[in-house]
């Protein structure tokens, strides 16, 4: 067994928001940062290619997750999440948008002083780099540049423009806060290839003297010494590595990894710790409940004309609205410029689909321990539409999204209707194609949430409760789900993670480092 000392970081998973984490913490050169990713350091050339990400789910960047069998539908779905440098947003759709600001109020409604939409709006705008957008709204200077297709697919045209013909709103910028009506929405592309959170964060700074990155390296325990994290042990190429902190460890392993890890270390719901032979180290009854996911059906439409193939990521375009069953925008079409839908239902060979998600289900699920075995995957029950308005919704979704596939400005590439088929049109037979049409929307969050209630994880500067020396920051610690694609959500936590971490560094700044003995392995500079 190899032990690594002298660092005053760790951070477990280099996906989203570990990125974002290991640059902002290591900006500091008076503290040494340890970034431990389980999956690899370089991800193939093929998935630099925008439109290849439908193709990464199920390859080795993948942790090939399945959820349990779903009471609602009686099946099982993949959970495709990333492994490796970037984690999910190397295989993610690059889709890039942040909610309406009602959705992080919520949070700050629910009890997460401090995680208001105007307390995240700096740390949105560090994150991001735009041009010709409001720059009170949005950044200008962040690492991760996002933009508009520059020539957006004709099919994502011609779906804006039924959008308004059907009534929506044409949104000037979809990711500015008020997010509602229809409009290309940002993506991150640079120059027609992926930018994961790892390219516009992490290999930037890899040259730093105080951080070191390992990867192939699966933490499977946090070492805790009673009730503080003082480390954690990983392997790597069949030998155990034990790293001792100094100062804090930090998980950003994501909503299923991080709730994993804690459970796997005794921290989490006690009965059933004991249950699978874990020994209790605090009891969290909250560790890994709260699971929530965005839902998603389609309608999917056979070509009336040859579709031209998508040069960025076939989601280009949304419409996001108000089912009236919320008080802020809760339904998202997106137009996908190939026959988009659930495997297992058969669609035409070409044409298109409207994707329709519901942004605010009331549905919630959970992560528990299959094993107290490290290697075996945790059960992952999302209770997809467990809570009836979500059909509702869907179902309302579903008819609001018919106008628009079927408005005149998409006739040039309407060949017809193949799913859910024209003739099904009343309420229970569209809550039987929500069932039989039911995919997630890879949106995975609220496992570890923020509050000072019983059931929290977390406190408002996300550390642990009952704990010391370890936080989480990730899609994890939502209170409930945003109402947007999750990614540039989870950015704006992680910076604001690491803001919080600067302002109380384990050592003040006038400390000699000792040097950090470096771990044995594909360290990756
Ligand atoms: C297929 C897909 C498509 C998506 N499309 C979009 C989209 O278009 N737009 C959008 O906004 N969002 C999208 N998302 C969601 C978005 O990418 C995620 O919400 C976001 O990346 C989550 O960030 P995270 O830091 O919480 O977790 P992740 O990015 O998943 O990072 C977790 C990291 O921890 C590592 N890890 C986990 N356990 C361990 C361990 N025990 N030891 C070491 N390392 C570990 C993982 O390998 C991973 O690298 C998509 C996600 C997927 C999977």
């Amino acid at each position: 067994m190899a032990c690594v000392i002298g660092y005053d970081y760790v951070v477990v998973g280099a996906g989203t928001a570990g990125s974002v984490l290991a640059a902002r913490l290591s900006q500091d050169a008076a503290v040494r940062v340890l970034l431990i990713e389980a999956g690899s350091a370089e991800i193939e050339a093929p998935v630099r290619t925008p439109r290849a990400w439908v193709s990464l789910m199920g390859s080795s960047a993948d942790w090939n997750d399945v959820s349990v069998t779903q009471a609602a539908t009686g099946v099982s779905y993949p959970l495709p999440r990333g492994r490796g440098i970037g984690g999910s947003s190397s295989i993610n759709g690059m889709v890039f948008l942040r909610g309406h600001h009602s959705s992080y109020d919520a949070w700050g409604q629910a009890g997460a002083r401090g995680w208001g939409f105007a307390d995240l709006l700096p740390f949105f705008r560090r994150s991001e780099s735009t041009q010709g957008r409001d720059p009170s709204v949005r950044g200008v200077h962040g690492p991760m540049r996002v933009a508009p297709a520059s020539r957006p697919h004709p099919v994502s045209v011609a779906g804006v423009e039924a959008a308004v013909e059907a009534g929506h709103a044409r949104a000037a910028d979809p990711a500015g806060g008020l997010q509602e009506g229809a409009g290309l929405h940002d993506l991150t592309i640079v120059a027609g290839r992926r930018q994961s959170a790892a390219d516009a964060y992490l290999r930037p700074v890899l040259c730093r003297s105080n951080l070191d990155v390992v990867t192939d390296a699966f933490v499977h325990r946090l070492r805790m010494v009673g009730d503080r994290c003082v480390g954690v042990c990983y392997s790597l190429g069949g030998e155990e590595v034990t790293v001792d902190c100094s100062g804090e460890v930090v998980l950003a392993a994501g909503a299923i990894g991080s709730p994993h890890l804690l459970m796997l270390s005794g921290i989490g719901p006690s009965e059933h710790l004991r249950d699978v032979g874990v020994d209790v180290v605090v009891d969290l009854p909250g560790v890994g409940a709260n699971f929530q996911d965005h839902p998603q059906t389609s309608i999917v439409y056979s070509a009336a004309a040859p579709i031209p193939v998508s040069r960025n990521n076939h989601g280009e375009a949304s419409v996001l609205w108000r089912s009236e069953l919320t008080g802020w925008p809760d339904l998202q079409a997106l137009f996908v410029t190939l026959p988009y839908h659930s495997p297992a239902l058969h669609g035409p060979a070409e044409g298109y689909s409207i994707a329709v998600s519901l942004m605010t289900p009331r549905s919630r699920g959970w992560v528990r321990l299959a094993s107290r075995e490290p290697d075996v995957a945790p059960l992952v029950n999302p209770n997809y539409l467990r809570d009836s308005r979500d059909v509702e919704a869907l179902v309302l979704g579903l008819q609001r999204a018919r106008e628009i596939g079927e408005a005149r400005a998409l006739s040039a590439w309407r060949g017809s209707e193949v799913l859910p088929g024209p003739g099904l049109r009343d309420a229970s037979a569209l809550r039987k194609h929500v069932h039989e049409s039911l995919t997630t929307y890879f949106h995975y969050a609220g496992t570890c949430r923020i509050g000072s209630d019983e059931e929290a994880v977390v406190d408002d500067h996300l550390r642990v409760h009952a704990v010391h020396g370890l936080r989480v920051a990730d899609a994890s610690v939502m209170p409930s789900i945003v109402s947007a694609n999750t990614n540039a959500a989870v950015l704006a936590i992680a910076e604001r993670a690491a803001d919080l971490m600067s302002q109380n560094p384990p050592y003040g700044s006038q400390r000699r480092l000792p040097h950090p003995q470096r771990p044995p392995f594909r360290v990756i500079r």
